[in-house]
């Protein structure tokens, strides 16, 4: 994955296909070094595996979901090779895209209903696709495919005409495994690929982003399938001959061993993962039909131990190797002055009469309340009143069970939470949703991955689009790591940062979204005096920049000296609204924040952040009945 903030420039950019160019023309090379014809073939299955392999990672490791139909998907790509080649025209490179056709119409045949249910439907959806290989089969006339017994008289394969010898063979199976590695690699590692690892961390992060779950599942699932049918036309023309029952269950399992042992979201590492799997496959033979026992017993004992295979470890030992050079870099990045926030276009956000239940629990009743375009707003309340679930609302998350939530004169009511979030909406969590793998500079710059992100095709060829995009979407991201005082952890992985760091890593990426409105979810708590300083500023700045801020919070202090407007919940409905004087001194509030058991009619409220980040209300309670002088109460909020 590209972690680093430092700038990819023209001469980084060609060091690594320069160096798989170089590999590729090693491999290209053995034959020559007089191997003998036994490894020569090992190397070619293997080539054809690690594409199959490459695309189990990508629906397994990359989008989360376990694809059993990728062995049906080489099937398709091996008999469309081998009807075509046969019976009609004989073009190894027609047949490859034929193929890669055939799999993803598989693929995809399977993969829609499956992704849309999810989860283990998946799963069983692609494995019946695999038992029905035997059942198609019988029920094609054998003159067509062979039948079971498998599909005889594939022709030696052509290429514009001209046949392939053996070496011309060999060759073109390492140049096509090497450009799809290629392919690969560019996807995964640029911004589709950190969606999904947005998309691993939960749809809900995901779909504030923007991001559409099943969209991006879906574009996932059929990228996968096309190394499977390239497989399929390199197998067929392998032994020009198809032998079914290569193509069933017991292949799914040789893929989930060597996609454990490489790590199910490796690279490079999976020809380490298909070496091992060969090798046992070669000596398996000796245990004979104990084999595929053999291989149960790794997929349960690797997945325990083995979690991030090969690549993981090897990731491990680069990213300490970097970590020492990336801070030196950063911190030469970050002497620099901050870059100064852009224009917003904040708009009103304006609830008309929502509400909402959970079952028999009214969270919600006749809300009505308007966030003014480029003002802060504070939601405050008691717990349970009804605070994110008014965010919740905003964003899409929930639809109101009555009433209107607009975005100016845009009708937001009922929509998903990723249009919402493509209209401007950014927010962040009361718990901060920070995915893994990613660097604070990644996380923040996904903020702008639906928005500002190029499509796959210019991601995959590495076209001038996507440098222009990474370089733009990166300046972005890093300007508001400097804003924020983050700049020196840029490089770092976000997830293992303290609370406070992860809720400020969570406005940078709202804010790198460019958005109208921004919804903030208790973002103080867990925060240290000098973060809370440091909030606040940014905050006022967003807010003259012209965002809408909507916040929940409860820290008076805080919502006193930063909010224009004060909403006040209770028990699901607005209590009152002003501006914070006025809240501070409303009798109402005093009464509900304290509790009517207090017996306070309160006259002043006077509030400070104690330590721990509680607040402690204090209240010049001389009226209060039980007679007593100061009541000091203290609400807990973190
Ligand atoms: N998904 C849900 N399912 C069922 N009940 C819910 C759900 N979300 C919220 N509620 C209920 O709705 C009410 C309001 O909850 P909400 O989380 O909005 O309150 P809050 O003011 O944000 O509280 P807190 O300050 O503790 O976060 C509560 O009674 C809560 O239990």
């Amino acid at each position: 994955m590209e972690t680093s903030i430092r700038a990819t420039g023209p001469s980084r950019r060609w060091a690594l296909p320069l160096a798989w160019a170089t590999v590729t023309a090693l491999v290209i090379a053995i034959p020559l070094t007089g191997m003998s014809g036994y490894w020569v073939r090992q190397i070619l299955l293997a080539a054809v595996m690690a594409l199959l392999v490459s695309g189990l990672n990508l629906s397994l490791g990359w989008a989360g979901e376990l694809n059993l139909g990728l062995p049906a998907m080489y099937a398709a790509g091996a008999y469309v090779t081998a009807y075509v080649a046969a019976r009609h025209i004989n073009d190894i490179v027609l047949c490859l895209a034929l193929s890669a056709a055939a799999a993803v119409v598989v693929g995809l045949l399977a993969g829609a209903p499956g992704l849309r249910l999810g989860g283990w439907m998946l799963a069983v959806c692609t494995f019946m696709l695999v038992q029905l290989i035997p059942i198609t089969l019988q029920l094609i006339p054998f003159s067509v495919l062979g039948g079971t017994s498998g599909f005889t008289g594939i022709p030696v394969p052509r290429v514009f005409g001209t046949v392939l010898d053996a070496n011309g063979f060999y060759i073109t199976v390492i140049v096509v495994t090497s450009l799809w590695f290629a392919v690969y690699r560019n996807a995964v590692c640029s911004p589709f690929g950190r969606a999904l690892l947005v998309l691993q961390q939960g749809p809900v992060l995901a779909q504030s982003l923007g991001l559409s779950r099943y969209r991006l599942k879906l574009t996932t699932y059929a990228f996968a399938a096309v190394p499977a049918g390239l497989a399929g036309t390199l197998y067929a023309y392998t032994d020009l001959f198809i032998a079914p029952d290569s193509l069933g269950i017991g292949l799914i399992m040789s893929l989930l061993v060597a996609s454990i042992v490489a790590g199910r979201r490796s690279i490079y590492a999976v020809f380490c993962g298909v070496a091992f799997v060969q090798f046992i496959n070669d000596r398996s033979t000796s245990f004979g039909e104990y084999g595929d026992i053999a291989f149960g017993a790794f997929l349960l004992i690797g997945g325990l131990l083995f979690g991030g295979g090969v690549a993981g470890l090897g990731n491990t030992l680069v990213r300490r190797y970097r970590r020492g050079r990336a801070a030196a870099a950063d911190e030469a990045a970050t002497t620099g002055t901050p870059p100064q926030i852009p224009a917003f276009d904040g708009r009103d956000v304006r609830l008309e009469s929502v509400s909402k239940s959970f079952g028999g629990v009214d969270a919600l009743r006749e809300v009505s309340f308007v966030a003014p375009a480029g003002r802060i707003t504070a939601l405050i309340g008691p717990n349970g009143s009804g605070k994110t679930t008014t965010l919740n609302l905003i964003n899409g998350f929930h639809k109101p069970g009555s009433g209107r939530v607009l975005l100016g004169d845009d009708e937001l009511t009922g929509l998903p939470a990723e249009r919402v979030a493509r209209l401007g909406v950014a927010r962040t969590f009361q718990t901060p949703a920070i995915p893994g793998e990613m660097s604070v500079l990644d996380v923040v710059g996904s903020g702008r991955i639906e928005a500002h992100g190029p499509a796959l095709l210019p991601v995959v060829l590495r076209l001038p689009r996507y440098w222009r995009a990474v370089a733009r979407n990166r300046k972005a991201a890093a300007g508001w790591l400097e804003i924020l005082g983050l700049g020196a952890i840029a490089a770092e992985p976000a997830a293992a940062m303290a609370l406070g760091t992860r809720r400020m890593i969570e406005l940078a990426r709202a804010l790198c979204a460019g958005p109208r409105v921004l919804l903030l979810d208790e973002v103080a708590s867990g925060l240290d005096p000098d973060e809370l300083q440091e909030l606040a500023g940014v905050l006022r700045k967003v807010r003259d920049a012209g965002v809408t801020v909507v916040v929940v919070e409860h820290n008076f202090s805080l919502v006193r000296s930063l909010a224009d407007h004060v909403v006040v919940l209770a028990g699901g409905a607005v209590l009152t609204d002003g501006d914070p004087r006025e809240i501070a001194e409303h009798p109402e509030v005093l009464e509900r924040f304290l509790g009517s058991g207090a017996g306070v009619s309160g006259t002043t409220l006077e509030e400070h952040p104690a330590p721990g980040g509680q607040v402690v209300v204090a209240v010049d309670a001389t009226a209060a009945t039980d007679g007593a002088g100061t009541a000091e109460r203290t609400s807990s909020h973190e």
